[in-house]
This record gives C-alpha cells, sequence and structure tokens, in this order.
C-alpha cells in the first residue's frame, strides 16, 4: 500500500497562523513586537530565496524583519561589529546567519557570537548543551520541525527504533537529541556506517539528512516506516527544457513510498516547517527576554 503523505506544507501554515495569533496578542496587550534579523553573506542564489521567504513570512506573521546582506569579501570584524550591535538591539529578539559563509569566515567563531538567547537557530554552544543535557534550550529549526511531524503523525515516539543519517551540527546531531528527548532508541548513520541500508531497514523512523540526491531508496525501508526526508537537492530536469531543474530529497521519493507507511516530499515537507519553526524560535525568544510566559503549542 502506498505511504501517507506527510503534507509540511499545510502543516507549517498553520503553525505560522498560530505564531501570528501569540504576535497579535504580544502586541496587544504588552506593546512589544518580535522582531527576527537575518544576515546573509554573499549571493548564493538558493540562500537568497530561502532568506526572502524567511523575510516574507516573517512580516506575514506580524513581527518586524531586518535583512542585513553583507558583500562576499566583508571583513570578519564588519560581521561580528554587525553581529554585536543586534545582540544590543531591543528590537531583535533573534538572529539568524545564513549558512554556508564564504571560506573566509568560520561558522563557529559567527555563531559564538550570537546571544544565546538571541540564538533562533539553536546553533550556539549553550544551546546544544541545554538540548543535550535536557534542559530548556532553543532547538534548531529543522529538527524540532522534523519532530513536530513526526509527533503529529505517530503521537508519542517512546520506545520507537529511529535512524538518523546525517551527522551535521544543523541537522543530523540535534535530531538525535530531539528524538532521544522523545524516548526514541536512536541511530546515526554517517558517511562511513558500514551496511548503512541493514542499519536503516531496523528503523521505525527514518530521518534523511545527507545532501545526497535520492540516496535513500525503497528497498531500504523497513514496511511501515515513516521517513522524513530532509535533504534539498536541485538537480537537472532536462525532461522539462533545456537548463531546467527541479528539487529532489535525499529519498527516492516513488520507490519510498511503496513501502513506507508515511513520508514527506520534497518540496513541501520539512523545508515550510524550518521557516515556520524559526518564527515560533523567536516568539519565544521575545517571550523570554521579556519575562512573559511561553506561548504554548508552538514549541516542542
Ligand atoms: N529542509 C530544510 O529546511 C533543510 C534542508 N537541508 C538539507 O539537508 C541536507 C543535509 O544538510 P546538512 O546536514 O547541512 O549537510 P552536511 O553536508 O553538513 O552533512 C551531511 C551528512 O551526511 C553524511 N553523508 C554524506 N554522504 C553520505 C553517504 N554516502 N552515506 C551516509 N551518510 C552520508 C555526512 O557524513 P560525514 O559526517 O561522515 O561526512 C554528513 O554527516 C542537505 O540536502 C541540505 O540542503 C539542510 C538544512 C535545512
Ligand atoms: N543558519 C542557517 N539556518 C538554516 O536553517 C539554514 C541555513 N543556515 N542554510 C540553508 C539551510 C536550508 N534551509 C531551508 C529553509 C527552507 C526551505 C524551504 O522553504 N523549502 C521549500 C521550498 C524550496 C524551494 O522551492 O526552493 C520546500 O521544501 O518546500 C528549504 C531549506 C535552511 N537552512
Amino acid at each position: 500500500m502506498p505511504a501517507e503523505i506527510i503534507d509540511g506544507k499545510a502543516f507549517a501554515a498553520d503553525l505560522r497562523g498560530k505564531v501570528a495569533g501569540h504576535v497579535a496578542r504580544l502586541k496587544a496587550d504588552h506593546g512589544i513586537t518580535p522582531g527576527l534579523a537575518v544576515v546573509l553573506v554573499g549571493e548564493d542564489p538558493a540562500s537568497q530565496v530561502y532568506v526572502r521567504n524567511k523575510g516574507r513570512q516573517t512580516v506575514e506573521a506580524g513581527m518586524a524583519s531586518f535583512e542585513h546582506k553583507l558583500p562576499a569579501d566583508v571583513p570578519a570584524d564588519e560581521l561580528y561589529a554587525l553581529i554585536e550591535r543586534l545582540n544590543a538591539d531591543p528590537k531583535v529578539h533573534g538572529i539568524l546567519c545564513q549558512f554556508p559563509v564564504p571560506d573566509h569566515l568560520s561558522e563557529s567563531e559567527i555563531v559564538a557570537r550570537i546571544d544565546p538567547a538571541k540564538d533562533v537557530d539553536g546553533l550556539h554552544i549553550l544551546n546544544i548543551g541545554r538540548l543535550a543535557s535536557g534542559q530548556d534550550a532553543m532547538a534548531p529549526c529543522t529538527p524540532l520541525g522534523c519532530l513536530m511531524l513526526l509527533r503529529d503523525h505517530l503521537g508519542p515516539l517512546s520506545g520507537m527504533n529511529a535512524v538518523v543519517i546525517g551527522r551535521s551540527n544543523l541537522v543530523g546531531k540535534p535530531m538525535a537529541q530531539l528524538l532521544l528527548g522523545d524516548s526514541c532508541t536512536v541511530t546515526i548513520a554517517h558517511s562511513r556506517t558500514r551496511d548503512i541500508e541493514e542499519v536503516v531497514r531496523r528503523a521505525d523512523i527514518v530521518v534523511a539528512a545527507v545532501g545526497r540526491p535520492e540516496m535513500v531508496t525503497g528497498d531500504w525501508i523497513k514496511p511501515g516506516a515513516t521517513v522524513i526526508d530532509v535533504g534539498i537537492n536541485r538537480i537537472d530536469a532536462p525532461e522539462r527544457g533545456a537548463g531546467k531543474t527541479r528539487l529532489v530529497g535525499d529519498c527516492q521519493f516513488e520507490s519510498c513510498a511503496q513501502v513506507a507507511g508515511a513520508i514527506t516530499p520534497v518540496p513541501g515537507g520539512v523545508g515550510p516547517m524550518t521557516i515556520a519553526c524559526l518564527l515560533a524560535n523567536t516568539v519565544t525568544a521575545c517571550c523570554r527576554a521579556h519575562g512573559l510566559l511561553e506561548p504554548e503549542g508552538i514549541t516542542a
């Protein structure tokens, strides 16, 4: 039986609606407008699209959006000075620096300079540590979005076998921490994993965050498993005409959907959840900054 398709786009729209409701109340009751600053270094076309989408959806939720575009050759000191200004700016509750950055800059050096209270990407070492030790953290947006979809689809995840493919700081590792927090038995697979197909075949939950187009095929999937495809890969699509491209995930959708119980599509799966969770994290950061009760129903 073909898999149910998990509609991340619809779930994300619903979540953004809830975020907008909290934003409206913050404005009406406290005169506060949550603000998100996005920093983009260089002119990577994919990053430009994401940053534009983030800005639009931030404004649509009633929040303030501050976009800072810096040239690809910006000196590190100038970028750090901007982060200092954003850290000090009371109108800014969340700061995100879009990755990847050009080679002369270090992602870890950048993240280390962001005020952990404004680190809505959840990448600061303090937030990583809080997540790992089970304390109130700012969880990274993509894994948080995956967790929300899984809980919505499966109910309690306790005791399930989860395999995360990929061990990046942005996706794989925090995904594994969140699943462990929900009492899954978690395995992290990566490029050195032996017999990876066998490992994945044991999973009730598969989260693929690899960056290799359609690497995971249906024969890797245990019948009935839930497949969350994080990958966003742009590949040539000559069938659509000369020079055309299309987006595919890290899972081969057709063959996986034949075996899985449920699967997220690409596009329309995890991607929209990432942005919705970014907005949710910004509202949470805003409430914490003002000593207000944290909003319910928009975070894990
Ligand atoms: N939907 C969304 O909102 C988002 C989507 N993405 C997408 O998710 C994907 C992963 O992103 P990210 O985590 O940043 O990527 P990274 O390149 O940082 O990490 C990729 C991981 O995959 C592992 N890997 C690579 N090749 C293989 C292989 N053949 N078999 C098993 N594991 C392998 C690597 O292992 P090793 O460590 O051993 O090298 C690494 O841990 C990308 O397609 C990206 O575009 C990313 C962020 C958000
Ligand atoms: N500091 C940092 N934090 C990030 O969270 C971060 C980052 N850097 N760098 C790049 C990746 C990638 N990422 C995506 C966000 C939204 C979609 C998204 O909205 N995708 C839609 C449409 C995609 C399209 O049509 O191009 C979809 O999948 O349906 C995808 C990918 C966030 N990332």
